[in-house]
């Protein structure tokens, strides 16, 4: 094996660099899969590190939690898988931390599971035989509701939003159908109009904060709103490890703000900025030509792409979780009960941290 190169800069495995790059492009996405994917990582770096003191493991450790952190801001479920993880991590040997590590990141991974796999039977109770459900983006906590409901013989069909800019609804319409529902795909600007034939609206969760809002991908505060001025339930579908417990001592969630470029191509801008130029300058952006980077940062077109919303629990019907379905306004107790008093980063919570700060 070999030893530590630098035992004060403790490099982050390559896989776990890859992780990481996966979850900023959103190979990797949807917050419980992130939560999943970032266990694995910690596990995998773990497992490979060249460390041969405990304090150099710990230092790996911390390295990579803090990689993989810094990916995406918005969906909590990561800082509370890498919290998880690293609150696990004991022993005085490095072979020990490493066992620890592992363990830790696989009882994380089968337990983030079984608690969707409840949470789908707790949220199936609330769907009806003949239900029409409206999906928004991706969510793999709504779908297990959905996939319990069918489960249990329950007849469902879905009216599904495409969710631009990603089109996440795609992955939805994919999984539905391969589930046997009736999928409608519509564009976003359409839900209005089909909320009159919706029996549900059923969301996931990025991030739920203490007073019962809900953070979601873009686009659900609007159909929050919209549903209930047409009078339809709107549920959302969270594992526990969604719950934000920054926001217990009054800090907001960030909202990931997210590359120009997947709502407008470069092509497409200089169609918009200079659209007598024609094909030869639009090759040139497209090629990333210097000239017209720079002209881009000085351009008076502005897109913003956030990548979540905010909606208020008043237009929240029930949270859904493998604990039981609350009412937005008291899930602040099952915060407390679960998390505490915990506001530390992540990669503060090694239990080996205490030996470096000795030195
Ligand atoms: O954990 P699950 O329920 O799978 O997904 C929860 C949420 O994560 C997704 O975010 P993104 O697509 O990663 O930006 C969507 O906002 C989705 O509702």
């Amino acid at each position: 094996m070999e030893s530590d190169p630098d035992p004060n800069q403790p490099a982050v495995d390559p896989a776990v660099t890859d992780t990481a790059a996966d979850i900023a492009t959103m190979r990797i996405r949807g917050a419980a899969t992130i939560a999943d994917a970032a266990a694995a990582a910690l596990a995998t770096q773990a497992e490979r590190s060249t460390a041969t003191d405990p304090a150099a493991f710990e230092r790996n450790l911390r390295a990579g939690a803090r990689e993989l952190y810094e990916t995406r801001p918005t969906a909590v479920s990561l800082p509370n898988a890498l919290r998880y993880v690293l609150r696990g991590v004991e022993g005085e040997t490095v072979a020990a931390l490493r066992k620890s590590t592992i363990e830790r990141a696989d009882t994380f991974r089968t337990e983030l599971e079984q608690a969707q796999s409840t949470l789908g039977e707790i949220g199936a109770n609330r769907l009806r035989d003949g239900d029409v459900v409206m999906t928004h983006c991706h969510s793999t906590d709504a779908l297990s509701c959905i996939e319990a409901a069918l489960e249990s013989g329950t007849h469902i069909e879905a009216i599904v939003k495409e969710t631009r800019p990603r089109k996440q609804g795609h992955i939805t319409a994919r999984q539905l159908r391969e589930l046997g529902v009736p999928v409608t795909l519509i564009v976003d600007n359409a839900a209005r109009r089909y909320l009159d034939e919706a029996d549900h609206v059923l969301v996931g969760a990025d991030s739920i904060a203490a007073d019962g809002s809900v953070i979601n991908k873009i686009g659900t505060s609007g159909l929050a709103v919209n549903a209930r001025e047409r009078g339809v339930p709107v549920m959302v579908a969270a594992q526990t490890i969604k719950l934000h417990p920054d926001t217990m001592t009054g800090h907001t969630v960030a909202i990931e703000m997210r590359d120009e470029q997947e709502v407008l191509s470069l092509e497409e801008r200089v169609e918009i900025e200079s659209p007598s130029e024609g094909a030869e300058s639009r090759s040139t952006a497209v090629d990333g030509n210097d000239d017209k980077d720079s002209s881009q940062s000085e351009s008076d077109l502005t897109v913003e792409n956030p990548a979540f919303d905010v909606t208020p629990p008043r237009y929240i019907d029930a949270i859904v979780t493998e604990r039981g379905q609350f009412p937005p306004e008291s899930i602040v107790t099952l915060m407390r009960e679960l998390f505490g008093e915990t506001t530390a980063e992540p990669w503060e919570e090694c239990v080996c941290s205490r030996q470096t700060d000795h030195h």
